[in-house]
């Protein structure tokens, strides 16, 4: 991982400027696998950036199956009263799946997510958050998770598709922005089924 200059032309939550992106992309390291703790995917990161206030700063580790972290949504992340709001769940997922990554050793992207919000995920309280491949096809990464609270019980599961890029992905983001055309109708949008919680 690279270590980030705080730029103090921007907002403390600014992400980092290009330049900086593009040494940040470059000098990304594939975690070696007698790391179990997971550096985060940059400072800033809203999933995992220690620097970022108004983010989760999710700690992930990885075990012989995939990653997990330990978790507590706090009132930052409230929805209705007492419970976390769903797109704050969504944003925990997503970057957990992106730990993933350390694993496969290549740069993806989320192309799709699909949540099941299976009971109320309440704040303050911790829950356990797992995650694996559960399958591989040429660019197409099937990802799994589940969130599941102190007592065993699955709370809320998950599935996503990530598609490798390559590091121009990265460095030309606005060029890929305005590429971007229609969506596409994909009948197996889902990916694979999950299995019972
Ligand atoms: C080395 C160290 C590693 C660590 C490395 C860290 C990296 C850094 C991490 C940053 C932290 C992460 C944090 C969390 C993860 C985000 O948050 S990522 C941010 C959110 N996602 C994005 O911004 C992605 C935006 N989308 C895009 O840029 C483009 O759509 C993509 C994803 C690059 C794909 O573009 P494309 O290559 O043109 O894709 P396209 O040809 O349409 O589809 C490719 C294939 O997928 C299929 N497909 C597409 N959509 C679907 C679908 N919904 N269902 C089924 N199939 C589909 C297509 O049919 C096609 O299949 P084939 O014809 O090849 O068989």
């Amino acid at each position: 991982m690279t270590e980030h200059t705080p730029n103090t032309n921007t907002p403390e939550t600014a992400g980092p400027e290009p330049f900086e992106a593009e040494d940040w992309i470059r000098t990304f390291a594939v975690a070696p696998p007698e790391h179990v703790d997971l550096p985060p995917h940059h400072p800033h990161c809203l999933g995992c950036g220690p620097a970022n206030p108004h983010g989760h700063q999710l700690r992930v580790r990885r075990d012989a199956h995939g990653v997990y972290a330990h978790h507590s949504f706090d009132s930052r992340h409230v929805g209705a009263p007492a419970i976390a709001h769903g797109g704050a769940v969504a944003t925990v997922l997503d970057d957990l799946f992106g730990f993933l990554l350390y694993t496969v050793g290549e740069l993806a992207v989320t192309r799709h997510l699909a949540i099941d919000y299976l009971a109320p995920v309440l704040l303050d309280t911790p829950y356990t958050l797992r995650s694996h491949i559960h399958s591989r096809a040429g660019r197409k990464l099937h990802l799994r998770a589940t969130i599941e609270n102190n007592h065993a019980h699955v709370v809320t599961t998950a599935t996503a598709l990530f598609l490798i890029v390559d590091i121009d992905h990265f460095l030309t983001p606005r060029h890929n922005a305005s590429a971007a055309t229609a969506p596409t109708t994909h009948e197996d949008q889902q990916g694979p089924q999950m299995d019972s919680p």
